[in-house]
This record gives C-alpha cells, structure tokens and sequence, in this order.
C-alpha cells in the first residue's frame, strides 16, 4: 500500500517544538525515490548564528551500530564468522561468560554491563574527561567487565555500547583489518556515501558540519559546545560522522537487500519487541518502530554529546528518513524529534 504523502508541515512545527524546548538547531531529510523533502530550523552554530541547512554533517551516535552490524554480518554470509558461535572464539581476550554468542551482542542480550553508565554518570565532567582521550577496545570492555552481567547471556534485552564495542573487536581480530577500512569498502565506497566517515580518533568534523551542544545537568547552566571530540569511548558503537541524504541512502539500501544476502538480512531484521505496548523492536544492530498509522520502519537512533539522530526507513527501503537536533542530554527533545517518524511515515502528526 502506497503511503500516505510526508506531512512537512508538521514536520517543521515538531522542529519548532525541539526548538523551543532547548534545541538550537534541528533538520530533518525525506527520501523517496527521485524525490526529496527537507526541513532545517534554528542554528548550526549559535556563535557564529550560522542557519541550519539538511546537507551539514552531524556524529550519529549509535546509528554506526547499524554500520558495524552489516560488516559483522557480511562476515557470517562469507562464513568467517558463526553467529551462534561463543563470542570468545572471535576475540584476543575473552568475555567472563563463555555462554555470550555473536547473536547475543548483536540482539543486546549478552548482559554486558553499559560502562558509560558510570563514564556519563555527571554529565559535563564525564564528557570532559574523555573528548580527547582515545580507549582500546579492551580498555571499554575491561570498564564493562569490572561490573557483574546484567543478566545471563540470552535472557533478556539489555540495551549496552560494550556488545558493538565487542564487535569491533571482533571485526578487526578475525579479519586483522581495522573497521574504518571495512565501513569504507563495504559500505561508504559501494554506496558512494561521500559525507560519511569513520575517522575516530581525530577530533574534527570535515567539509560542512552542525555543531553540538550539550545540556548540563544543572540546566540552569549554558549549553556546552561538545563538537570536537574523538568519540573513542564508543568507537563501532558510535563514532560514525554522516549526513541525512547519506543515512537515508544507507537505510534504503539496507532494507532494499543492496548490502546482504537475503538470509542475513532476514536474520538483521528478526525483531524482537523491547517495549511493553510491543511498538518498539530490535533485531541485529537494527531498531524497529510501529508508527501510530501501523506502519513499521527500520533503523536506528543515536544519541551523542550534542546530537540527537533519528533515522529509519519502510520495510522495502522505499521512503526513509533522517532527523537531527543538535543538543543532547535533554530528554524532552529527544522524544519531540522523534514525531518526525509519524509525520514523515504516517503523514500527520500524532494530536
Ligand atoms: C541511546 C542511544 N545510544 C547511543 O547513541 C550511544 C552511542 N550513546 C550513549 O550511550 C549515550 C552516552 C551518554 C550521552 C550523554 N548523556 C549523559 O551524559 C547523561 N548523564 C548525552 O546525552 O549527550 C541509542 O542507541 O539510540
């Protein structure tokens, strides 16, 4: 069934909303075939009182979970890699729980304990104390590790950077490749996604960029420019930089069945609900979201300091989507935005 037409009114009245609840800046890109809609409010920069535009480059946060998890996954179609297999094969140092499969952190059911619990725990201070440090895989799991699992490996969904973290330890000690150089030759470069890099651990953005702004946690405080940083603390769990027109490109082509066999895509794609009303899901590095109009889109989310991202697409990679709004640590935006989906999707915005 066709969908119904995007509504970018709405869309601009839900960036006005984020606006007005902290957000200096927010876009907002629509991609259907030849055809696309783009919505930018506010600032890119609020020193230089730069206009927000849709092409600006942004950190996607967890998104380059989606990244990470179709290298992992061209691997299981090339069978390098089992996705059934104890994850301890696949890694220089092993996991406490020999039970923990490659499924397990893919689905977030390893029970590895999340470290930026304690790295974020204050804010500005945690953020400060670790822009411009630069981690070794080991270094984060060994921050996870310290902790007991959350649950026993499979049990249950338990959302933690330190599974895609895993998986990039596992991507670079089974192929003795570095993931920057897999994202670009089996994602980047095929899809010719010229705004999208993997260049931790430098600090700086490239060609144009929205800036960040974090919230303090005392909000009475200004915000704090966090654009710089080398993301180190996330790596293949979050240290993807990308744009829109790119994301919406990487989704299509994702779902359209451009980027894996039809049996690993299957696999990816196997949800699981996370949610009790049952409308938010997970598969393999993927989220699903069931709109108000029934509608189910794909994709991910991400949340970095001073960019919140949204970007999903149809189940046949037909219409996609991606939204940013350029602060963090502020709850209220980060649900405002993420109306974009009903107004992109369903064509109306929820009442
Ligand atoms: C949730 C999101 N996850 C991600 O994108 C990953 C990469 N980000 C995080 O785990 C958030 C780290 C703290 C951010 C900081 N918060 C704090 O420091 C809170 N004390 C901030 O809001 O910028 C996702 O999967 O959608």
């Amino acid at each position: 069934p066709a969908l119904p037409a995007p509504d970018v009114a709405a869309v601009a009245a839900v960036h006005r909303t984020a606006l007005s609840q902290g957000a200096p800046g927010a876009l907002t890109r629509i991609d259907e075939g030849p055809r696309s809609y783009r919505v930018a409010t506010g600032e890119a920069d609020t020193a230089a009182h730069t206009p927000m535009d849709t092409g600006r480059r942004f950190r996607v946060g967890s998104v380059s979970k989606t990244f990470t998890s179709v290298v992992l996954l061209q691997l299981v179609a090339e069978g390098k890699v089992d996705l059934d297999a104890p994850a301890n094969r696949y890694l220089p140092e092993p996991l406490p729980d020999e039970r923990i499969t490659v499924r397990h952190l893919l689905s977030h059911r390893s029970g590895l304990y999340d470290y930026t619990n304690d790295m974020f725990y204050n804010t500005v201070p945690g953020f400060e104390a670790v822009r411009n440090k630069v981690f070794s895989y080991q270094e984060l799991i060994d921050l996870s590790t310290a902790r007991p699992l959350n649950n026993t490996p499979g049990a249950a969904y338990s959302y933690s950077n330190t599974n895609f973290v895993a998986l990039g330890a596992i991507v670079e000690h089974v192929t003795g490749t570095p993931v920057a150089t897999h994202y670009q030759e089996r994602i980047f470069t095929p899809l010719r996604l010229k705004h999208t890099s993997y260049v931790h651990p430098r600090t700086t953005i490239s060609g144009s960029y929205a800036r960040g702004y974090l919230r303090q946690d005392d909000t009475t405080l200004p915000l704090v420019d966090s654009t710089e940083q080398t993301v180190s603390w996330a790596q293949s769990a979050g240290a993807v930089i990308s744009n829109a027109k790119d994301l919406n490109r990487f989704f299509s082509a994702l779902l359209s069945g451009k980027l894996l066999p039809e049996e690993q895509l299957r696999e990816m794609t196997t949800m699981v609900p996370v949610t009790a009303d049952g409308k938010q899901s997970y598969g393999l590095g993927l989220r699903g979201r069931t709109l108000s109009c029934g509608t189910t889109v794909y994709g991910h989310t991400g949340t970095v300091q001073g960019y919140y991202t949204y970007a999903f697409t149809t189940s046949d990679g037909r219409r996609s989507m991606a939204s940013l709004a350029n602060t963090s640590n502020n709850g209220t935006v980060n649900t405002t935005l993420g109306a974009t989906l009903d107004a992109s999707f369903c064509g109306t915005d929820p009442a």
